[in-house]
């Protein structure tokens, strides 16, 4: 898709959310549709799925459905795409996140008709901080536009005591943060420290990376990937750390969530050298190429601005499937689901209606000589009264 669509996908408005009132008991013609699968914590069910996105999609010819985690994925759907975020608190109690993960790729063998979000594996890449950001030190990006880097790190498997000595070996400079190796989607895999003495971090727990901090004013950039998409945020940060601060303090601090929705700077009166979006360009192109290598289409990159330049950039963190709260990216993930499964087998036919009842659900279809036992879902669309049915043709 060319970087003009690409673009306009973003720009859509609320307004193209509004949903077409069909004539009165007239069939709209039929729609190809997707069915998507989902299977997602609690928490993210609550922050991704919301009524607005459901009525979006929806309209678009998208349904979503809840996978049974204790049902073989077989059984279910069919569908089209599977969207799925793994973590502890969604697995049956029996199932490891091992187990779950071969589920899905078991799945994607015998299913290659349908798009699983993201292949596991993949996922698992990002999951682990040791070798996150490996593919983006790899790639090495550099031209006209800016460089690409990620800050030192070293990994501490065990033994506290001995990181002293580590960090020294490494040559690592101070301060640096102390991260959990494994992201699982717990409150402790984000639980981070800043550390400005090496001694003090022997009280740290391993599995941990230590990373050297990077001064960059306290705005980092969000970048959004969706597909062949982009979208970009700002997000305010950790402050810079001054020489004079970091040789009159000692101590290994942690810090909350630093840079979590609520800390938006997207309309914050910024120092132009700290707040200017990096080059859309570079973004893109950082975009594709981390796609490619990654083998993902959701997730973001968390970049900084090193202060005190313009154009060297360092990524921090990169998040599987992160929230999607905000229309510009509702939109986008919507408009993508289609073309990121690349097949349509669902028609979705609809009629005005005045209210839901059982008889109307069941017997609309018929009027049409559609058996009833095609319809995988019906849904009755408040904000315009109108009865959708989702059928299967295939
Ligand atoms: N190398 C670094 N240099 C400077 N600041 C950093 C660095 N690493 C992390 N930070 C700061 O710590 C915050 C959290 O770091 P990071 O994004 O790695 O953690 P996380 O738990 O994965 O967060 P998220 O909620 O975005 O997934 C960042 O938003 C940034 O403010
Ligand atoms: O907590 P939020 O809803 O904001 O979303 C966060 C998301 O949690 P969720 O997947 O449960 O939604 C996190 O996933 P895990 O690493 O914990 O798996 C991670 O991707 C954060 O970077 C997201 O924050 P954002 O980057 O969007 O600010
Ligand atoms: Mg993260």
């Amino acid at each position: 898709m060319r970087l003009k669509e690409e673009t306009e996908f973003f720009e859509e408005e609320e307004e193209r959310e509004q949903t077409m009132v069909a004539h009165k008991f007239s069939p709209q013609p039929m729609m190809k549709g997707v069915v998507v699968g989902y299977a997602l914590t609690s928490k993210k069910i609550k922050s991704f799925l919301q009524p607005k996105l459901e009525g979006l999609a929806r309209n678009k010819g998208i349904l979503f459905v809840a996978i049974d985690q204790h049902r073989p994925l077989s059984d279910q759907g069919p569908f089209d795409i599977v969207l799925h975020k793994v973590s502890t608190d969604f697995r049956p109690a029996l199932l490891s996140g091992k187990e779950w993960r071969q589920i899905l790729e078991d799945y994607r063998q015998t299913h290659p008709e349908v798009t699983v979000l993201d292949p596991p594996d993949a996922i698992q890449q990002v999951h682990n901080r040791q070798f996150m950001l490996q593919e983006v030190a790899d790639l090495n990006l550099s031209d006209a536009y800016g460089t690409v880097g990620v800050p030192r790190q070293l990994v501490i498997k065990k033994d506290p005591a001995s990181i002293p000595d580590a960090v020294n070996k490494a040559g690592l400079r101070l301060p640096l943060v102390a991260k959990p190796l494994v992201v699982d989607g717990s409150a402790k895999s984000h639980e981070l420290s800043l550390a400005y003495d090496q001694y003090s971090l022997r009280i740290l727990e391993p599995p941990l990376v230590l990373q050297e901090f990077v001064n960059h004013g306290g705005v980092l950039f969000k970048v959004y990937v969706v597909g062949d998409a982009i979208k970009v945020v700002k997000r305010f940060s950790l402050p810079d750390v001054s020489k004079r601060e970091l040789s009159t303090n000692a101590g290994v601090f942690r810090f909350p969530r630093v840079s979590c929705a609520a800390a938006s700077a997207d309309d914050a009166d910024l120092d132009p050298g700290i707040g200017e979006l990096p080059p859309r360009p570079l973004l893109e192109r950082l975009g594709k190429e981390l796609r490619r290598r990654l083998g993902l289409r959701l997730f973001n990159l968390d970049i900084i601005r090193e202060h005190g330049t313009r154009d060297r950039f360092y990524v921090i963190d990169i998040n599987y499937f992160p929230v999607w709260c905000k229309a510009s990216t509702r939109n986008a993930l919507v408009n993508q689901l289609k073309s990121l499964c690349g097949r349509e087998k669902v028609a979705i036919i609809s009629c005005v209606a005045h209210h839901a009842d059982k008889y109307m659900q069941e017997s609309f279809p018929c009027i049409f000589g559609i058996p009833y036992s095609i319809v995988t879902a019906a849904a009755f669309d408040h904000q315009v009264r109108r009865m959708v049915w989702f059928l299967y043709y295939a």
